[in-house]
C-alpha cells in the first residue's frame, strides 16, 4: 500500500502530534509506505497533488485543513479526472475540518489510520466555481467577507472562535452586495447572501443545507434574502441555534448550475478559502473524486 502524504505544517502547528502517531500508525500496524511533502505555501499542495505520476500511489492524503483539501482536490482535478482519478485521503488537521465532519471521519489518530488503510472509497460529487473545484460550499455575501479578513495568526491561537469575531466586524461594517442569483437558467432573485452547497453541514457542524450529500450529484443553494445588521445577526443566530431551516424567509433550492451576480470584486468563498471573485458560475464538476471514509 503506497500513500503520498502532502502536510499543511501551518494548519496542523497545533496537531503535530496527531500526524505524527497517524503515520506511525499506518506504516507499522497497516504496513503502509507514506511519502510526506510538506508545503511552503499556498498553492503548493495543488501543484504537488497535480504532479503526482499516474501509478506512483494508491492515494493522495491531505493533512491539513478544508483549504488544504480543496487544493489537493484542484490538483487531482486538473489531471483529468475520470475513472482513473487516484483516491483522497484525508488527515483532518484544520480549525473547523468541515469536510472530515460531512464524511464522518473519525478524528482520532487509531482512527485516521484505519480509513487511511482500509476505507472504502465514497464517490463525491464535487462542484465547481469559476473553474475551481470545490467539495463543501461557495458562496458570496457575509461568509465570503469573511473568510476573506479572518486574521490568520488569530485563527491559530483561538481557532474557530477567530470567524465569530470576524462574522460581528463584517455585519457591524455592513455593506456588501445585493447578490443577484439565477438558478438553472431562471429569473435572478436579489439576495443578502448566497451560499451553493454540496455538503450539508456548514462552519463546522451547523445545518445550512439539509438535504445536500456529497454522493449526490446536485448543488443546493441557500438564500438569504433580507439585507441589513438585524438580519444578518437573525440568520446568524439561526444557523448557531439549529433554526435557519424553520426561517420562513430562507430558502434552499436544488440546482445544477447557478449564476451569481453583485458588486465587482467581491469575493467568492470556496470550501473556507476566497477562491475567486464576482461574478461566479457554479456547476457540477465533470468528474467524480474517489474519497476514503469509513
Ligand atoms: N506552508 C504554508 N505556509 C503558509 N500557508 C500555507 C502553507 N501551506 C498551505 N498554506 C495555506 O494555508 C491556508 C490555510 O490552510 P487550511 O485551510 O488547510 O488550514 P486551516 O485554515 O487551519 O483550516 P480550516 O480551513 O479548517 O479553517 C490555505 O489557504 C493554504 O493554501
Amino acid at each position: 500500500m503506497l500513500r503520498t502524504l502532502i502536510h499543511n505544517p501551518v494548519a496542523g502547528a497545533r496537531r503535530a502530534r496527531r500526524l505524527g502517531a497517524v503515520l506511525e500508525r499506518l506504516e507499522q500496524r497497516h504496513g503502509a509506505v507514506v511519502t510526506l511533502r510538506a508545503t511552503g505555501g499556498r498553492g503548493d499542495a495543488e501543484a504537488m497533488a497535480r504532479a503526482v505520476a499516474p501509478g506512483a500511489f494508491d492515494a493522495v492524503v491531505a493533512a491539513g485543513g478544508d483549504g488544504t483539501i480543496n487544493e489537493v482536490i484542484n490538483g487531482l482535478g486538473a489531471r483529468g479526472g475520470g475513472e482513473t482519478t487516484i483516491p483522497l485521503g484525508i488527515v483532518p488537521l484544520g480549525t473547523a475540518n468541515v469536510l472530515a465532519h460531512e464524511l464522518d471521519l473519525p478524528l482520532d489518530a487509531e482512527g485516521v489510520a484505519r480509513v487511511l488503510a482500509e476505507g472504502r472509497t465514497l464517490p463525491v460529487h464535487l462542484g465547481v466555481a469559476n473553474g475551481r473545484a470545490f467539495a463543501m460550499m461557495a458562496g458570496a455575501g457575509l461568509d465570503a467577507r469573511v473568510v476573506e479578513r479572518v486574521d490568520t495568526r488569530l485563527k491559530r491561537l483561538i481557532g474557530k472562535g477567530a470567524y465569530a469575531l470576524e462574522t460581528l466586524a463584517r455585519i457591524a461594517a455592513g455593506g456588501g452586495g445585493p447578490y443577484r442569483v439565477a438558478v438553472d437558467g431562471g429569473e435572478p432573485v436579489e439576495v443578502a447572501s448566497v451560499i451553493v452547497a454540496k455538503g450539508h453541514f456548514y462552519g463546522g457542524r451547523f445545518v445550512c443545507a439539509p438535504d445536500a450529500r456529497l454522493t449526490d450529484p446536485r448543488l443546493h443553494v441557500c438564500l438569504f434574502p433580507r439585507s441589513g445588521r438585524g438580519n444578518a445577526l437573525r440568520y446568524l443566530w439561526g444557523v448557531t441555534a439549529g433554526r435557519l431551516p424553520r426561517f420562513p424567509d430562507y430558502r434552499v433550492l436544488p440546482a445544477r448550475r447557478v449564476i451569481v451576480e453583485g458588486p465587482a470584486g467581491e469575493p467568492v468563498q470556496g470550501d473556507g478559502d476566497v477562491i475567486g471573485h464576482l461574478p461566479v458560475e457554479i456547476a457540477l464538476a465533470p468528474w467524480v473524486l474517489p474519497v476514503l471514509a469509513r
